[in-house]
C-alpha cells in the first residue's frame, strides 16, 4: 500500500517567544501535522509544555496535532490533552505498565493512538498492541532534546517493523520518526519504509524553514 510521506514540525525547536508565528510559518510552507512534546522531568531529563499551550495552538491552526507524551502516568493526563485539542496521542511503551489500557483510554476519546520506542527497546515489545493502535513512533533520538544526530540502527528497525505490519495485514498502521532528521538524511529515512517524518532543528533552525519543508516534500 503506497502512502503519502507526510512532514510533521516538531515545534520543539521553534522560538517559544513567537510560537503562533512559527506554527503559521510552517503551515503556510506545506507541513502536514504539527508535532507536540510533552516532557515530565521524570520519563525524560527535560520539562516542556502542556495542555495549556496545547489549547492555545490550537486556535491558530488547523493541522493536526501530534501530541508526543514523554511522561509517567499518561492516564492521568490524557483527557486533558484530548480536551485541549489533540488529534493524535502516543505514549512510550517504556512509560505505560497497562499500555492496553492506556491505548484503550486515547480511542475511548476519538483521538489518533500511537505507542512509541525508545532506540534501545526490541520490537517485540509492541507486537501484540500492533493492531490496536493507529500508528507506531519510532525514536532516533533518546528523547529528552531536540538538536540530537539520528541513530542510524533505528532505520533497520524501521524496515523490520514495515515488514511486520506486512506480515500481519496491518499495513494501515504508519510509521513515524522523530529525532535528528534532516534534509541530509531524509532519502534514507524514507527508503526505510517511514511514512511520517517528524523533524525539529532541521526544520526551524534553517535559514528558510519554508524552502527547507518543500524540499522535503520534494523528496
Ligand atoms: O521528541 C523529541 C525529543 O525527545 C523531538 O521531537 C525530536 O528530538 C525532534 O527534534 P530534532 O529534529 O531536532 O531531533
Amino acid at each position: 500500500m503506497q502512502k503519502k510521506i507526510q512532514i510533521a514540525p516538531s515545534i520543539l525547536s521553534a522560538d517559544f517567544s513567537q510560537l503562533g508565528d512559527d506554527i503559521r510559518l510552517v503551515e503556510k510552507g506545506g507541513a502536514d501535522i504539527i508535532h507536540y512534546d510533552v516532557m515530565d522531568g521524570h520519563f525524560v531529563p527535560n520539562i516542556t509544555i502542556g495542555p495549556l499551550v496545547l489549547n492555545s495552538i490550537r486556535k491558530i491552526t488547523k493541522l493536526p496535532i501530534d501530541v508526543h507524551l514523554m511522561i509517567n502516568h499518561a492516564d492521568n493526563y490524557i483527557p486533558e490533552f484530548a480536551k485541549a485539542g489533540a488529534d493524535w496521542i502516543s505514549v512510550h511503551v517504556e512509560a505505560c505498565p497497562h499500555l492496553h489500557r492506556t491505548i484503550q483510554l486515547i480511542k475511548s476519546l476519538d483521538k489518533r493512538a500511537g505507542v512509541v520506542l525508545n532506540p534501545h527497546t526490541p520490537l517485540s515489545a509492541i507486537e501484540d498492541i500492533l493492531p490496536d493502535v493507529d500508528f507506531v513512533l519510532i525514536m532516533s533520538v533518546n528523547p529528552g532534546f531536540g538538536g540530537q544526530s539520528l541513530i542510524k540502527a533505528c532505520l533497520d528497525k524501521i524496515a523490520r517493523l514495515k515488514n511486520l505490519l506486512i506480515q500481519k495485514n496491518l499495513e494501515h498502521i504508519e510509521i513515524e520518526i522523530d529525532g535528528g532528521v534532516k534534509l541530509d538524511n531524509i532519502q534514507s529515512v524514507i527508503d526505510a519504509g517511514t511514512d511520517i517524518i517528524v523533524s525539529g532543528s532541521g526544520i526551524f533552525n534553517t535559514p528558510d524553514p519554508i524552502a527547507t519543508i518543500h524540499q522535503m516534500k520534494r523528496l
